[in-house]
């Protein structure tokens, strides 16, 4: 019987997260969704803007400041450790940032974990892949589709897989990100 119960338990916390997932940050009314994600992350700044169908595991240990725009199909991972996003942090569509990994020479596939830290005026290109522990400095960009192994200095824009820096961003980063749309 306390099997069954426990069986139960664990199918309706299933049954909520793919509920929230699957179907509630999907609806195209953006102040639900930004009020949904209110309540799952440790903390969301002023004036950010989540798209349809992100996706985050583990949420109170995902932070992000003010002005940041999170794309559709963004994951963001805090299993292994927290995301911290500066202000004016710009994460473009399906890019996916992982806090967690495996040991890969484990011989019981045991998992590791570390934080990953982006700092203001970031862009992360679309379909970027961000590995656990990368810590990411002011200004940085990463080009679309790389994978980001090691960490990225302030300015430099990176590129390909792993991400090598490929130059320097001359922007004085004079913007704040104010990108709302309804429908998105
Ligand atoms: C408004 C929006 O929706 S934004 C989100 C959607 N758009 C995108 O995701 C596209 C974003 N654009 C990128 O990722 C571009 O790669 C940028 C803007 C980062 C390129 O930055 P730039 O400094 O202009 O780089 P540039 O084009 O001069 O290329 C420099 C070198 O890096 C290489 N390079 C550029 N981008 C990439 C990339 N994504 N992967 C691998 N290599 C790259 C170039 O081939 C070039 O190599 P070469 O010197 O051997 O010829
Ligand atoms: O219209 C869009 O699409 C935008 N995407 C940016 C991005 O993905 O980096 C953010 C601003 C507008």
């Amino acid at each position: 019987m306390k099997k069954l119960l426990v069986t139960f338990y664990i199918s309706v916390l299933a049954l909520k997260d793919y509920l929230y997932r699957e179907w509630l940050l999907h609806l195209p009314l953006h102040f639900i969704r930004l009020y949904l994600i209110k309540k799952t992350l440790y903390k969301v700044g002023k004036q950010c803007f989540f798209a349809i169908g992100i996706e985050t595991r583990q949420g109170r240990n995902i932070t992000v400041g003010n002005n940041c725009v999170v794309n559709k199909r963004v994951l963001l991972d805090g299993r292994g450790g927290k995301i911290i996003l500066g202000n004016n942090v710009d994460i473009a569509q399906e890019v996916n940032i992982w806090t967690l990994s495996h040991d890969p020479h484990s011989d019981y596939h045991e998992t590791t974990g570390a934080d990953v830290i982006i700092q203001d005026y970031v862009w992360i290109a679309s379909r970027v892949t961000i590995l656990p522990g990368v810590h990411i400095g002011k200004g940085a960009v990463v080009a679309t589709g790389s994978v980001v192994t090691s960490d990225v200095g302030e300015m430099v824009i990176v590129a390909g897989i792993p991400a090598k820096p490929i130059g320097l961003r001359k922007s004085k980063l004079l913007y704040t990100l104010d990108h709302r749309p309804w429908f998105r």
